[in-house]
């Protein structure tokens, strides 16, 4: 439910949390040339990452780790699962795409960062999940955390996801999106954006900002279009919400190109842990709760 009865549960994982932990992440990611979903270093970077969650999990019998094929590129999602105690059919879902573009024509050698585009959201959902484990967090109800292939295409890999949790019926109560999360280009922290996604969770994730973080301001925008994975659940009627990190208008002028590093968007990560928090306090508040 959208009652805050957790703090005991979230307080502790959101204090471990640091920015430097998510700035080591974003520099492995925006080390390989490029993560475009027909490359080589886009299917590396996903075998990568399915390595390094595994490899964070380890000791973890409820935690699992799988990648998610696709048809007609080789790129693959990845999917970490941590199966819930006692309400486990009941899914939240963290997500953020692995894939980086340089815009039209990217192949095997152009260079392609995503420092914040966006290496920035996996790097936040990885932090996440270190402190989870670091502080023995158990949830009730299973939490996903995804990272999807193909977005710079046309939201590709997350579509064929959503498509298929909605085939085999799972029951996923809530999905937050993390794309772009370290350029603080304006003049609020977070921005909530209103379309494509669910307005009872985004009072929810506004609730979790002013419990959770008190000092942070909160704007609203739209994208007027399915600018990022959370329209993907949209589209199969889940609930979503993207949390973003500027208003519509003012939002990173690097991305797609060479030049979306992490120096470029101030060189260091403070901005992202607002929202590697966030996503922490939403995932357990949801997370703990039973049938
Ligand atoms: N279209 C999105 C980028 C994007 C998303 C939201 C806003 I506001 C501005 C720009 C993208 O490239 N996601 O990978
Ligand atoms: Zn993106
Ligand atoms: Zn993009």
């Amino acid at each position: 439910s959208y009652v805050l009865d957790n703090q005991a549960l979230v307080a502790p994982v959101l204090s471990q949390m640091q920015a430097g932990n998510i700035e080591t992440t974003i520099g492995e990611l925006a080390s390989f040339q490029n993560r475009f979903y027909t490359t080589t270093g886009g299917t590396d970077a996903s075998n990568w990452l399915k390595q390094k969650w595994a490899g964070m999990a380890t000791g973890r019998a409820d935690i699992a780790v799988t990648q998610f094929a696709h048809t007609g590129y080789n790129q693959k999602s990845v999917i970490l699962t941590i199966t819930g105690t006692d309400n486990p059919s009941e899914v939240i879902v963290l997500g953020g795409h692995l894939d980086s573009t340089a815009g039209s024509g990217t192949g095997e050698s152009s260079r392609a960062p995503g420092a914040d585009d966006d290496a920035s959201g996996i790097a936040s959902m990885t932090e996440v999940l270190r402190s989870m484990i670091a502080n023995g967090y158990k949830p009730r109800r299973t939490i996903k955390m995804i990272g999807y292939a193909a977005e710079e295409v046309g939201l590709r890999g997350s579509q064929a996801i959503a498509q298929n949790f909605k085939a085999n019926n799972v029951n996923v109560v809530g999905v937050m999106q993390l794309d772009m999360t370290n350029y603080k280009g304006s003049a609020n922290d977070i921005y909530i954006y209103t379309d494509y996604t669910d307005s009872l969770q985004n009072d929810f994730v506004v609730k979790l900002i002013n419990t959770y973080q008190p000092t942070l301001t909160i704007g609203y925008d739209k994208c007027g279009y399915g600018c990022s994975d959370h329209a993907s659940w949209n589209a199969q009627g889940y609930y979503t919400s993207m949390p973003f990190e500027t208003s519509f208008t003012q939002d990173n002028p690097y991305i797609h190109t060479a030049n979306d590093t992490f120096a470029n968007a101030g060189g260091q990560a403070n901005h992202s842990l607002k929202f590697a928090r966030l996503a922490a306090s939403f995932a357990i508040e949801l997370g703990s709760d039973g049938a």
